[in-house]
């Protein structure tokens, strides 16, 4: 097989080129009830050719429902898991996954979905918790299909924009698939991967500052294990972000007047402590809004790098950034390989639980900022079931961050469009339909309307706080409508530390699905 000479440059252990595949070869190696782990993390530095030949096999022998996998990936995978949804090839799944093939194949019953803290999944995968039905000592992954932007001497891998849970998945598969991306420019330096070591010897992560580096730049693996190499010239495709609209962009200027007073009240350092911000619009304004204010010497230390903290790096007020994956649109990896020199002294990926890990969040005094679905009055938050049931993207790291933060926020606008009430979904709730954060995590919540300071206030004054600042004025006489009565119904019960009506605490969102409104006519 011919070899292109920047396949060459880029696998510098020549045994791997003799091991260079066409990815339709590999067909074979596939059964019906193996375990996969896929590189990547929200959408970048996944596999993509060999999961591609795989479906086309699956779409061109109409094997359907035939040829089903349980795939693990760190965070959610690019197009090609969406496609493997469509085509029934996924019996179970776990972390984390976005696409509305996959959320639809959940929530039609055709995949079992597991939903795992980001730090906690792979060294629960390691531990074997996830294959107990397999013999002992049996291989905890049947492959590992990883994408790398070069290979180093020894054979170790250098990965792309993702680290997420590849050391584990390659540490525990009985065989790994290399896919060697020449399509992106090399990523080697801007990795710091600790491999896994499971207790009871585990050594603490040494890291004191977001910049500090201690793990390796290249994942080590034993060459035998490696099956087979194929040649990716696919890159990542990430769409477009959202523009900010009003609700955003108010969410963000509570948030930074929020911040601006914490540091007055010496509360905080004139450059915060590091920062973590989860994905999406919401998240992307708020990071928009503080490269206009006044902070500088920022450090971030999060999960998922976007778009715009390029734009807070190339105004001079963010030092360094440190995550597990650098989740860029087409234009926003031309800043960034445009830049390298710039980029590559001031960022590093780790591996995702280090990223995530509750201890080092802890440790750094992280300041936490993620959406929720819905918060209630007390400030138990839904991340992820609509209605309690319809499966969104997953937990992700969310309560990873907002369990040991030293600042939790939730940011979501007040209500969320809808087609059948005018104002919307009410974001704020009496009760939660499904709790992700609980009360005792939550520090801040802040919507369009504004922000409220939960930190020290019993539940009736939270309830309190959270109406007034952050319900949306269409819903704020209801939900006061309803503590009242629950005051009122717990004074005579006795049970007034959080009080609740039962047979009406979730009526927003019975009236929600049986009126098409959560504005509910009466309490009675
Ligand atoms: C990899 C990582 O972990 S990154 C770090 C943080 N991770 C997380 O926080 C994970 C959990 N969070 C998330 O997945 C997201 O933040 C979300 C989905 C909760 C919110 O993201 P947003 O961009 O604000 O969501 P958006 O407003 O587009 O809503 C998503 C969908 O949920 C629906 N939805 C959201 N809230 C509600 C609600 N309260 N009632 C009914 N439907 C709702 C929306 O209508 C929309 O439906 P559609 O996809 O059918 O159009």
């Amino acid at each position: 097989m011919t070899i292109s000479s920047v396949l060459k440059k880029r696998v510098r252990y020549a045994p791997y080129l003799e091991r260079l595949v066409q990815p339709q070869d590999l067909v074979p190696l596939f059964r019906t009830g193996q375990n996969l782990g896929w590189s990547g993390f929200t959408g970048v530095g996944a596999p993509k050719v060999v999961p591609q030949v795989l479906a086309d096999h699956v779409a061109a022998n109409s094997l359907q429902g035939q040829l089903r996998f349980n795939l693990f990936v760190g965070a959610s995978a690019g197009p090609e898991e969406s496609r493997w949804a469509e085509l029934d090839m996924i019996s179970r799944r776990s972390p984390h996954q976005v696409g509305k093939p996959i959320s639809r194949a959940i929530n039609d019953g055709r995949i079992q979905f597991f939903d795992k803290h980001l730090s906690m999944f792979p060294q629960d995968l390691t531990y074997g918790f996830y294959t107990r039905e397999r013999p002992a000592g049996a291989p905890i992954l049947d492959y590992a299909i990883i994408e790398a932007t070069a290979i180093k001497e020894d054979g170790s891998i250098v990965p792309g924009p993702s680290v997420g849970a590849s050391p584990e998945f390659v540490a525990v598969a009985d065989k790994v698939i290399l896919e060697v991306n020449t399509a992106t420019p090399s990523f080697e330096g801007m990795h710091d991967i600790d491999m896994p070591i499971n207790p009871p010897h585990r050594p603490p992560y040494p890291y004191m500052s977001v910049d500090q580096r201690n793990g390796l730049d290249s994942i080590p693996i034993d060459p035998s294990k490696v099956v087979a190499i194929v040649e990716s010239t696919q890159r990542d495709i990430v769409p477009p972000n959202t523009v900010a609209d009003d609700a955003s962009r108010a969410i963000a200027s509570h948030l930074i007047g929020f911040l601006e007073h914490e540091v007055t009240c010496g509360r905080l350092p004139a450059n915060l402590h590091p920062l973590q911000s989860g994905i999406g619009n919401i998240a992307n304004a708020v990071i928009e809004g503080l490269s206009s204010a006044s902070f500088k010497n920022l450090t971030v230390w999060t999960e998922v790098l976007q778009d715009s903290f390029l734009d807070l790096f190339e105004n001079g007020s963010l030092d360094y950034a440190t995550a597990t994956s650098i989740r860029l649109t087409e234009p926003g990896f031309r800043r960034f390989f445009d830049n390298w020199d710039e980029y590559s002294k001031k960022l590093c990926l780790r591996s995702q639980v280090v990223s995530n890990n509750p201890e080092l969040i802890r440790r750094l005094g992280v300041i936490a900022m993620n959406t929720p679905v819905e918060v209630d009055i007390y400030a138990h938050a839904n991340s992820t079931n609509v209605s309690g049931s319809r499966m969104l993207n997953g937990l992700g790291g969310s309560a990873d961050f907002l369990r040991n933060a030293k600042l939790s926020i939730m940011h979501t606008p007040a209500a969320r469009p809808s087609k059948t009430d005018p104002t919307g979904i009410s974001t704020i709730v009496p009760m939660a339909s499904h709790v992700d954060q609980t009360e005792h995590d939550l520090d801040i919540v802040v919507t369009d309307q504004g922000l409220a300071d939960l930190r020290g206030l019993s539940p009736t004054e939270r309830a309190r706080e959270i109406i007034n600042h952050c319900a949306h004025p269409d819903y704020k006489p209801i939900l006061t409508d309803y503590l009242d009565r629950a005051e009122f119904y717990a004074r005579k019960h006795k049970c007034l530390h959080e009080p609740h009506i039962l047979k009406n605490a979730h009526k927003f969102h019975i009236n929600l699905a049986e009126k098409g409104t959560m504005k509910v006519d009466s309490w009675d």
